[in-house]
């Protein structure tokens, strides 16, 4: 951004946020100065501006294409009533099928709960297409992306974990992590001006891992408040870290702000991998991580109870609806 300010160059939109190659990076062997290397990366942009782009070549051209192609779009390709099906209730909010919300006319999406684990997908499939026999191409190509994409997951928390010096929690925080994939719809607004495609949040869960297909729109927040566009690629993935990760590591990592943007003609797709923590434990930051340098920026909270307030009528109103739930006050911190 500084080459603009000085009225060099116009930077290349995504030069905020670094791209970081994961090739030769695996989560089998979690050593090494690749390792390291990519390690210190990770922890400077989830610290810094809160998201990166990964090149990760696990996921390469053919299986993205089976994604985007007959797997999203024939997955919309279906008529409401077997979207809806997609359903959990209101006791689970963002479990399932999403659409109609207010001010978001075009937007739709649908969520595999497990989606890293084949049965999980399978019945969702079975959900959907009930008389195709669950569209075993769908599973395959759903599930091997979605374990895939859990796989990067896991290596970028472990490597915040180790950075942060607090590697000894990361098997329990992998026994009660949980996953989620999201296919989303955003139809084309047939409009010269741009419409929110989606409006500007920061995630409630831990990682979000986001493969935008050849239609951008995704736009994400520097702390100092610009809208930096994240241009849609064919090779990478968009990291970005959520409130639960910023309430764990007492704030050390960031969790941006971020929206869609849509305009034109063309419809767009994305596939989300989100990480969330466990429903029925506290969301705390270990006690490494709390000390007089760095007072606790925020109360342990339930993280259903936090979800239950970012959608209640109060929470809505709130942009830093994390802060807003259970931060520390300034008074509090100076009595502790
Ligand atoms: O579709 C996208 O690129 C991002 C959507 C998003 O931020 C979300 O569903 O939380
Ligand atoms: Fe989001």
């Amino acid at each position: 951004m500084g080459s603009e300010e000085m009225g060099v160059q116009r930077p290349h939109p995504n030069s905020c946020f670094p791209t970081i190659d994961f090739s030769g990076v695996e989560a089998r062997s979690p050593e090494g100065r690749k390792w390291s290397w990519v390690r210190e990366q990770v922890t400077a942009a989830l610290t810094s501006v809160g998201c990166f782009e990964a090149l990760y070549p696990p996921v390469g051209a053919e299986l993205r294409r089976a994604l985007f192609g007959e797997a999203v779009r024939g997955l919309f390709a279906l008529p409401r009533e077997a979207k809806l099906r997609n359903a959990f209730g209101p006791e689970k909010p963002f479990h399932g099928y999403l659409g109609g919300l207010p001010g978001l006319d075009r937007y739709e999406s649908l969520a595999i709960v497990d989606a890293p684990r084949p049965d999980a997908v399978r019945g969702f499939a079975h959900l959907m297409w009930p008389r195709a026999n669950g569209n075993p191409a769908f599973c395959e190509t759903v599930h091997n992306c979605a374990k895939l994409l859990a796989d990067l997951e896991k290596m970028v928390r472990r490597m915040v974990l180790e950075s942060l010096g607090v590697l000894k929690y990361y098997e329990a925080q992998n026994e009660s992590t949980w996953y989620l994939l999201r296919l989303a719809e955003y139809g084309a607004p047939h409009t010269e001006e741009k419409r929110m495609g989606y409006y500007s949040h920061q995630d409630t869960n831990t990682l979000t891992i986001i493969c935008q297909d050849q239609v951008g729109g995704l736009e994400v927040q520097t702390k100092d408040g610009q809208w930096i566009p994240v241009e849609p690629s064919r090779t990478s993935f968009v990291v970005m870290a959520g409130n639960a990760l910023r309430a764990w590591t007492n704030g050390r990592v960031y969790a941006p702000f971020h929206r869609v943007w849509m305009g034109g003609e063309e419809t767009r797709y994305s596939v989300m991998l989100f990480s969330n923590p466990q429903k029925s434990q506290l969301v705390q930051a270990p006690e490494e991580l709390v000390d007089e340098n760095h007072p606790a920026l925020f109360k342990p909270y339930d993280y259903n109870e936090y979800m239950r307030f970012c959608l209640s009528e109060e929470g809505a109103q709130i942009e830093d609806k994390l802060m807003a739930f259970c931060g520390v006050s300034k008074t509090e911190v100076a009595q502790a």
